[in-house]
């Protein structure tokens, strides 16, 4: 017998992401190849951007994917997250000319109060949420408070296309194919500041920062590189990341959706308890073990040694600093 469809409500679903991530939902590659879904198309109230969303449902239609069971195309919160077992907060504004990242930060925000509201008052009493537009920790951290009845580690934003980011640089300089890297780990804010961790990963069972003995190299280009691999995207593309952020996101679902296994974990932004010094209730990027039944834990006792902690906690400062910049979205 079949599986009862999910409904799936993304936001900005008209946008470049929303292109590159809505054939790999339909497809099964987020929820298994037996799991049907509902998509639940969000955008904002204006007719342009609603005449390319029934474009982008136009050719969905036209794929004829056989999970696909249905779609609503809405500019209305309530109707979008309606019975929503996932919300994948994908839309947000983008950042315009001389705009800083605190002007980027006060725009969006009220955003992601209605969307939380919305998410509280409509969606399905499983609902998990996925914040992907930035500033995704501080835009999920806002949402969480908006949804007062919906349990805080629900919430969750996205480092996992860091953390590919990080696992390709790393898999290059050894040499190896990209699968032989694992536990690959992104530390604090999804910006410039996150800390790509090389200290815990390896690279064929061994730690990663003995297979590559340039240590300069480690915590100079490799990071850096992670780090502003976003902007070198838009340098080369003229366009930011897109089929790099919807895989990642695919990913990150897929990997809370599964059962991590033993001795691994992800990168996963989440509502802090504390751990490794970071401030209780921001929304890190940490380690995550997923229990495949809809909890995790964050994974204890893993070393970062002098370097890495002094990058985490200036991450956290950062965090702390975006946390103030909404204080006032957050009573
Ligand atoms: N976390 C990450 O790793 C990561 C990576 C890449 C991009 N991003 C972020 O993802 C976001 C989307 O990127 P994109 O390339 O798809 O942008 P885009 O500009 O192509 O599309 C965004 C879409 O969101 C819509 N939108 C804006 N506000 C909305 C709202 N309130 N409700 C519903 N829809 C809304 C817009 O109309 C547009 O269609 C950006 O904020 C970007 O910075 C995050």
């Amino acid at each position: 017998m079949s599986k009862t469809p999910i409904h799936v409500a993304v936001t900005g679903a008209a946008g470049q992401i929303g292109y590159a991530l809505l054939p790999r939902i339909a497809s099964g590659q987020m929820f298994g190849p037996d799991q049907p879904v509902v998509l639940r198309l969000i955008e904002i109230p204006h007719e342009k951007a609603m005449a390319a969303l029934k474009g982008v449902a136009m050719e969905l239609e036209d794929c004829a994917f056989p999970l696909l069971r249905d779609m609503v195309l809405t500019s209305d919160v309530n109707e979008g997250f309606r019975d929503a077992n996932w919300a994948l907060l994908v839309g947000a504004k983008p950042r315009g000319p001389g705009m800083e990242r605190g002007d980027l930060i006060k725009e969006n925000g009220p955003i992601f109060v209605g969307q939380g509201r919305a998410i509280n008052d409509h969606a399905s009493a499983d609902v998990r949420v996925a914040v992907v537009g930035n500033p995704c920790n501080t835009n999920a951290l806002i949402a969480m408070h908006a949804a007062k009845d919906v349990p805080n580690e629900r919430f969750t934003a996205m480092t996992r296309l860091d953390q590919n980011r990080a696992e390709a640089q790393l898999a290059q300089k050894a040499g190896v194919a990209v699968s032989e890297v694992h536990n690959m780990l992104i530390w604090g804010n999804h910006s410039a500041t996150q800390v790509p961790d090389f200290k815990n990963a390896t690279i064929g069972g061994k730690p990663a920062d003995e297979v590559i003995t340039d240590h300069e190299w480690l915590k100079n280009d490799f990071f850096s590189t992670v780090q502003k691999r976003g902007a070198a995207i838009i340098q080369a593309r003229g366009l930011s990341s897109a089929m790099s952020a919807a895989n990642g996101l695919i990913d990150h679902v897929h990997d809370l959706v599964n059962a991590t296994a033993d001795g691994s974990w992800r990168s996963v932004c989440v509502p802090s308890d504390g751990s490794y010094g970071v401030t209780e209730g921001l929304i890190s990027s940490f380690p995550v073990q997923s229990d495949g039944q809809g909890g995790y834990k964050i994974v204890q006792g893993l070393e970062l040694g002098d370097f890495l902690s002094g990058k985490l906690k200036a991450s956290v400062a950062e965090l702390e600093e975006e946390r103030e910049t909404v204080a006032d979205l957050l009573s």
